[in-house]
């Protein structure tokens, strides 16, 4: 049986005190320094998805090497993000600067233990395996940049969301007060910025006020990857840490100029922080803007229900964002209780016949009135296609343009009542689409924005790259760009927080139509998300 060794401590306990000398000599361990490195170890069978590039795979027989007998440790698993030195091994490092500075100053703990992981489940139990764990985020003693040696650089690819300008600021302010950087150089217009435009040179004063305004200081935009002449850009500018803001593409977009940069082994640490307002983004908590974006569709919601209940037979739909996921729409729906039924992309619906949508507006217009209808834009998209005989069409980034179900199902359901149910009917179509991400971050995202860009900050500083930092299980970790864009996060049907929803709101959970509950079957395994991609 395989045995998976991964390296755990950037450095043994005996040498977390390093003397105060700078630069030290690097004593990070590389793949092959294997006795510096605490192991840990796991069967392979019970591993789940890739090992990033700082994952040790050995066969124990083959190499020779036993690990330490741990049986406390066993299934612990650490899926750890890779390190400057993996690839160049003689850096020097430095005492972290931090301490001296007037924030940390009287920090009783000012820096992370290279111990500390963030375990990804914290629900167990007596008999769970330890499962996996992400190295946590913040602070390390030492670090692998002098402050006047860096350059770094911001860049803000993919559509808007809540705080971007709050990351933005907070990443120039904590770069210069945290550790003296003076050089900070943002990247106009997302990806292509890098080659077709010029920098504009960041500092604590130009970005003071930009978390007040919705948007992106930086501008942004969908496709022009082009990771050779990123990476030549990079190089000719002299720029060493890159922070780059964007969704899952741009994450995809990130680990390629991470892999670039250990191919040309050029010393430049590359930082993602997760956007994306669909909040799909796998492993973190939540991803930023998502509460703000929340909040406002609350506005949306009530406009919707005010003005239905202020008429006879009043249906009032809301049309929300959520290309594939429908946590705005599910989270929207939840926080208002003004909602009767939410539709999202994940669960499957159907209008006519006995538990159709037909049935249930009928059913509550007949009880109070009114309804109020929430609908994630990436719902029903297979019906509307049908219905417009539309073709696919896509964005810059290669992102599927999605049909307006907002306009379609108003459309079908005045065209029942009307003419099947000869029914008199008042329709409120209402769609706030980008008006829930223009805006300014709220109280809470503006706190977490600075954390993200704090636990970025600290992570290049140490020397780590590819990474993606955000919270797990409030706690913010760094994890592999990889683990991020592998899978997408999607409601999933069968968690409780859906339940709830069916449960607040009374909707009909759409199962009774043998169509839709052989979909359900199939939407119900691992590979759901795949197959509804490739289904619409
Ligand atoms: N597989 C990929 N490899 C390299 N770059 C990519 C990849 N996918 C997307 N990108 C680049 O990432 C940038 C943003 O991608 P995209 O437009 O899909 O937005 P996103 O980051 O997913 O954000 P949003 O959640 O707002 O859609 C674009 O410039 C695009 O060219
Ligand atoms: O900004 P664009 O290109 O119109 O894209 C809008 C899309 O971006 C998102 O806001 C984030 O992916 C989706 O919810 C929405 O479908
Ligand atoms: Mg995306």
């Amino acid at each position: 049986m395989d045995t998976v060794f991964t390296s755990f401590y950037p450095y043994s306990h005996s040498r977390n005190s390093l003397p105060s000398t700078s630069p030290s000599t690097n004593d990070f361990p590389s793949h092959t320094s294997l006795s510096f490195a605490k192991f840990v170890f796991t069967k392979q069978s019970s591993l789940r998805g890739p090992f990033n590039s700082h994952s040790i795979k050995v066969r124990a027989s083959e190499d020779g090497l036993i690990p330490p007998t741990d049986p406390q440790n066993e299934d612990f698993i650490l899926e750890d993000v890779p390190h400057l030195t993996s690839f160049l091994p003689d850096l020097p490092m430095y005492t972290n600067p931090l301490k001296k500075t007037q924030a940390y100053a009287i920090v009783k703990q000012t820096f992370v233990s290279p111990e500390d992981v963030v375990a990804h489940k914290v629900v167990v139990q007596k008999e769970s395996a330890r499962g996996v764990h992400f190295r946590r985020a913040g602070p390390r003693e030492k670090v692998f940049f002098k402050s006047e040696e860096v350059r770094a650089c911001i860049v803000t690819c993919g559509g808007l969301c809540p705080g971007i300008n709050t990351v933005i600021r907070e990443i120039v302010c904590g770069l210069n007060n945290m550790y003296g950087v003076e050089e900070i150089l943002g990247i106009q217009g997302g990806y292509r910025g890098f080659y077709s435009k010029n920098t504009v040179q960041l500092t604590p004063k130009s970005v003071n006020d930009i978390h007040k305004r919705g948007g992106t200081f930086l501008q942004t935009s969908r496709g022009g990857h082009d990771t050779n002449k990123i990476v030549d850009n990079i190089q000719d500018r002299g720029i060493n840490q890159v922070y780059i803001i964007g969704g899952d593409g741009t994450q995809k977009g990130a680990a390629a100029i991470y892999k670039e940069v250990e191919r040309r082994g050029i010393k430049v640490a590359v930082a993602g922080i997760p956007k994306t307002i669909d909040n799909d983004i796998v492993v973190i908590d939540k991803s930023f803007g998502f509460d703000t974006a929340v909040e406002e569709a609350q506005r949306a919601i009530n406009a919707a229900h005010v003005e239905v209940e202020s008429v006879e037979n009043g249906v009032g739909i809301v049309k929300l964002m959520g290309r594939y996921s429908g946590f705005i729409a599910m989270h929207a729906t939840l926080a208002s209780r003004d909602v009767d039924c939410c539709l999202i992309p994940e669960s499957p619906f159907y209008l006519e016949g006995q538990g159709g949508l037909f049935e249930f507006v009928e059913q509550r217009l007949k009880e109070n009135g009114h309804m109020v209808i929430v609908l994630a834009e990436g719902a029903g998209q297979e019906y509307v296609a049908q219905s417009f005989h539309a073709s696919a069409e896509i964005d810059a980034s290669g992102n599927r343009l999605l049909l307006d179900v907002g306009l379609w199902l108003t459309q079908k359901i005045k065209d029942h009542f009307t003419n099947v149910r000869k029914m008199a009917i008042n329709m409120k179509y209402i769609d706030p689409t980008y008006m829930i991400r223009a805006i300014p971050s709220n109280a809470s995202d503006n706190i977490y924005c600075t954390l993200l860009a704090h636990s970025a900050i600290h992570g290049a500083m140490a020397g780590y790259t590819g990474f993606t930092v955000g919270p797990v299980n409030s706690r913010h970790a760094y994890i592999p760009i990889s683990r991020v864009t592998e899978t997408t996060n999607i409601v999933k049907l069968t968690d409780r927080m859906w339940a709830r929803l069916l449960a607040s709101t009374n909707q009909p959970s759409f199962l009774g139509c043998e169509a839709v509950q052989e979909r359900f079957a199939n939407k119900m395994d691992d590979d759901f998300h795949n197959l509804k991609i490739t289904s619409i």
